[in-house]
């Protein structure tokens, strides 16, 4: 519990950061769609750090039949993500320093000819307040976001891999069809609004050409996987809001 609050300062921050960021919608910047897939929206911008391709991404999502506190949860519980997380090579839990934060070591399956990569990074599970508290029943939206931090115990280089620097949110809002108002609330009335950031360094140097491709190729891939997995993982469990 101690870590936690060696942490606690610094993942408060970022979460808010990354809640806002989501919230806001495109804003400025060149934002290009570069995926568009049903009511799947895939935009990135175009960011080079030091020669290093970090282009931002922002997708936008819609599914019918799961809430956004399901979504979160496949997201962030470990037991789940070899189902789902296609790139991972070895995923280890560094630390649980409390219920919904846990901090992982992953090491990702190397895409040629780049180096193989890894990443260390906490993860934190939260519900989301409306940010204007108008609605009557509190809003149904969650988020989990991840991002790095450094590990004594798990340098860079520490293995062969290069180490990537990563800051993500999944948020997801789940809407009520006005049609299951006074009864029994199925599946087919709830969708889930799906908004997720992805802010990676993929640290040491990769040809700008293959990040883009792997980067164009991996997110679409990762998004409609996750999706379709905890709609088949949930389709036969209670409702959870
Ligand atoms: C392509 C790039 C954006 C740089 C990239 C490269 C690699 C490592 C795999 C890789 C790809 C390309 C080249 C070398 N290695 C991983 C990721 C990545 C890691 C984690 C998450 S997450 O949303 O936190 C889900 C939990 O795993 C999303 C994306 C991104």
């Amino acid at each position: 519990a101690s870590l936690k609050h060696t942490y606690w300062p610094e993942i408060e921050r970022v979460v808010a950061e990354q809640i806002r960021s989501a919230r806001m919608g495109l804003g400025k910047g060149a934002w290009q769609l570069f995926v568009e897939d049903g009511e799947m929206k895939m935009y990135r911008r175009e960011v080079e750090e030091d020669g290093l391709v970090v282009d931002p991404l922002k997708a936008t999502h819609q599914v019918k039949g799961i809430t956004g506190r399901e979504l979160c949860h496949y997201f962030f519980y470990p037991e789940y993500r070899y189902d789902w997380e296609g790139t991972l090579e070895t995923m280890n839990v560094v630390d649980k320093i409390a219920e919904d934060t846990i901090v992982f070591h992953q090491i990702h399956k190397r895409i040629w000819p780049a180096a193989q990569r890894d990443a260390t990074f906490w993860s934190h599970l939260t519900h989301v307040p409306d940010e204007d508290n108008k609605s009557e029943d509190s809003p149904h939206i969650w988020a989990t976001v991840n991002s790095s931090v450094e590990l004594p115990s798990h340098p860079p280089n520490g293995g062969k891999q290069v180490r990537i620097y990563l800051t993500i949110i999944l948020m997801g809002q789940t809407i009520i069809s006005p049609a299951a108002k006074g009864r029994e609330l199925k599946r087919d009335d709830i969708t889930c609004k799906i908004t997720y950031c992805a802010v990676v360094n993929p640290g040491g140097w990769a040809p700008s050409s293959v990040l883009r491709a792997v980067y164009k190729r991996e997110y679409p891939k990762f998004l409609k996987r996750f999706t379709a997995y905890v709609i088949e993982k949930t389709k036969n469990l209670p409702i959870k809001l």
